[in-house]
C-alpha cells in the first residue's frame, strides 16, 4: 500500500483495535539475535517495517517465521556480515543492527538508516555510545563498521535525549563486560518494552522509562515469549481523528498512561473523552477552543503526532501555535493543508494556526498521506 485515499465529510464511528507498537517492534526484532535461542513475539504489527526487518533478519542467516501477529526469530545461525546498502536504507529503525551485532558478534558494517526524511536524523550518540563501550567506528563507502574485541561498560551522558541511541546502546551493552550506566537517556515506553524482552532474554537492566539506565552485561542470553505494547502513535492517531470528524471512537487495546498528553489536550479544546482500563471512547464536539501545543519528549506530546494534531487545530474557534522541540522543521505537511485552504504559518520551529470557520480545510482536493505505519489488522472498523 503506498496511499491512502480519503474521502472526507464524514465522522467516524465504531471501535478500533491498536495494533502493537511500530516503534517496539522493530527495536524488538533486532533485540531477539542477542540470543542463539528462539525468541517469540506476540502482539506484532502488519507492516512495512516489520516485513522489510523479516527480510534483514533472512539475509543475514536467521531463520524467521511470521504468522499474522506473532514472530519466532531463530538466530542461531546468524551471522555479522557487511549491510551497506539494500534494506538498511527502507527504514530507520536498521541502525539497531549496529548496537546488536556489536553485542552479539564485537562486530557491524551497516550502511546510514533510511526512515522519514523530515530533517537531517544524525546518529552521533549513537557512535558516541558504541566508542565509549570500547569499540572503534569507521566509515567504510558511506557505510559505519564498528568493531570491538571486548565491549566494557561504561557511563555514557547522552547530549541530546535520543529514544535510538538510548535503545541502541542498551543493545550493545547487555552483551558488555561490566556495568553501563545511561545518563540522560530517554524514557519512551517502547524503551521499558525493550528493557523488559531483554531481561526476559537473561540482560540485567534497571531503571528503563527514568534518565538513569543501568546495565549489567551478561554472557550469553536464552530465548523468551513477549508480547508489544500497544501503539500509542497509532491510537493517538485515531484520538485526533475521532476529534477533528466528530465522531465517537473507541480507541481499543491501549495503555491509557502512554495517551496522557494527547487526553490533555484534546481535553482543553474541548473533546470529551473517557478512560476505561484498556480503552479511551473520544467523542467530538461542533466547537473546539484554540490551545498551544508543545511536541517533546515523553512523557511530552509525541513529535510523531504533530502532524495529525496541526490538521486538527484548524478546526478551532482561534489561533494555535504548535511547536516542535524534536524536529525543529517537521512541518511538510502546513503547505499541504494551505492548499486545501487551511491558514497555517511557519516561524522557526513553529506553525501558528489559525482556526475559525474561513480558515478551515474544505477542498475536495485528493490528499496522499505515507501509508507506512497505517497497520492493516487496524483499519477495519467494527461496530461498537
Ligand atoms: C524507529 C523509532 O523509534 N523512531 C522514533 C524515534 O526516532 P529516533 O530514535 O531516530 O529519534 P531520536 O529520539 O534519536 O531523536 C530525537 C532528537 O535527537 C536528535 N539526535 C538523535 C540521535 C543522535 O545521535 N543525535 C541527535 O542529534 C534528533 O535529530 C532529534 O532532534 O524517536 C523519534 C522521536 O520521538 C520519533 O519521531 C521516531 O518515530
Ligand atoms: C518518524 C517516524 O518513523 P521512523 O523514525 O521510523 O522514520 C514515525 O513513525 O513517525
Amino acid at each position: 500500500m503506498e496511499k491512502l485515499m480519503i474521502a472526507g465529510g464524514r465522522p467516524l464511528r465504531g471501535t478500533v483495535q491498536i495494533s502493537g507498537a511500530k516503534n517496539s517492534a522493530i527495536a524488538l526484532i533486532p533485540a531477539a539475535i542477542l540470543s542463539e535461542s528462539a525468541v517469540t513475539l506476540d502482539n506484532l504489527p502488519v507492516l512495512s517495517d516489520v516485513a522489510i526487518y523479516t527480510e534483514l533478519l533472512g539475509e543475514l542467516g536467521a531463520g524467521v517465521r511470521w504468522d499474522r501477529d506473532q514472530m519466532v526469530i531463530d538466530s542461531s545461525r546468524l551471522v555479522s556480515k557487511p549491510m551497506p546498502n539494500g534494506n538498511v536504507k527502507k527504514l530507520r529503525a536498521s541502525y539497531y543492527l549496529m548496537g546488536a551485532l556489536l553485542g552479539r558478534f564485537g562486530e557491524a558494517t551497516i550502511g546510514m538508516p533510511g526512515g522519514c526524511n523530515f530533517e537531517p536524523r544524525p546518529i552521533d550518540q549513537h557512535i558516541k555510545g558504541f566508542e565509549a563501550l570500547g569499540a572503534k567506528v569507521t566509515t567504510e563507502n558511506g557505510a559505519l563498521h564498528i568493531s570491538a574485541k571486548e565491549l566494557r561498560g561504561a557511563k555514557i551522558y547522552l547530549d541530546v535525549v535520543s529514544v535510538g541511541a538510548t535503545i541502541n546502546i542498551m543493545l550493545a551493552a547487555s552483551r558488555a563486560k561490566g556495568v553501563t550506566i545511561i545518563e540522560n537517556a530517554a524514557k519512551e515506553p517502547e524503551i521499558i518494552d525493550v528493557a523488559t524482552l531483554l531481561n526476559s532474554m537473561g540482560a540485567k537492566i534497571k531503571g528503563a522509562g527514568t534518565e538513569t539506565i543501568r546495565i549489567e552485561g551478561v554472557d550469553g542470553m536464552n530465548g523468551c515469549r513477549h508480547s508489544i505494547i500497544p501503539d500509542r502513535i497509532q491510537a493517538g492517531s485515531y484520538m485526533i481523528m475521532a476529534a477533528a470528524t466528530r465522531g465517537d471512537v473507541v480507541v481499543d487495546n491501549v495503555i491509557p498512561k502512554h495517551l496522557e498528553a494527547v487526553t490533555a489536550k484534546l481535553q482543553e479544546m474541548g473533546v470529551h473523552i473517557y478512560e476505561m482500563d484498556e480503552s479511551i471512547r473520544v467523542v467530538g464536539q461542533p466547537e473546539y477552543e484554540s490551545v498551544d501545543v508543545k511536541a517533546l519528549v515523553y512523557p511530552g506530546f509525541a513529535t510523531d503526532l504533530q502532524s495529525p494534531m496541526s490538521s486538527l487545530l484548524t478546526q478551532t474557534r482561534g489561533v494555535s501555535i504548535m511547536t516542535d522541540y524534536v524536529y525543529s522543521n517537521r512541518f511538510k505537511h502546513i503547505p499541504e493543508l494551505n492548499r486545501m485552504g487551511a491558514k497555517v504559518k511557519v516561524e522557526g520551529r513553529s506553525a501558528i494556526i489559525e482556526g475559525g470557520p474561513s480558515a478551515r480545510p474544505k477542498s475536495r482536493r485528493r490528499i496522499c498521506v505515507p501509508a507506512r505505519r497505517w497497520s492493516l489488522q487496524a483499519l477495519p472498523w467494527r461496530k461498537g
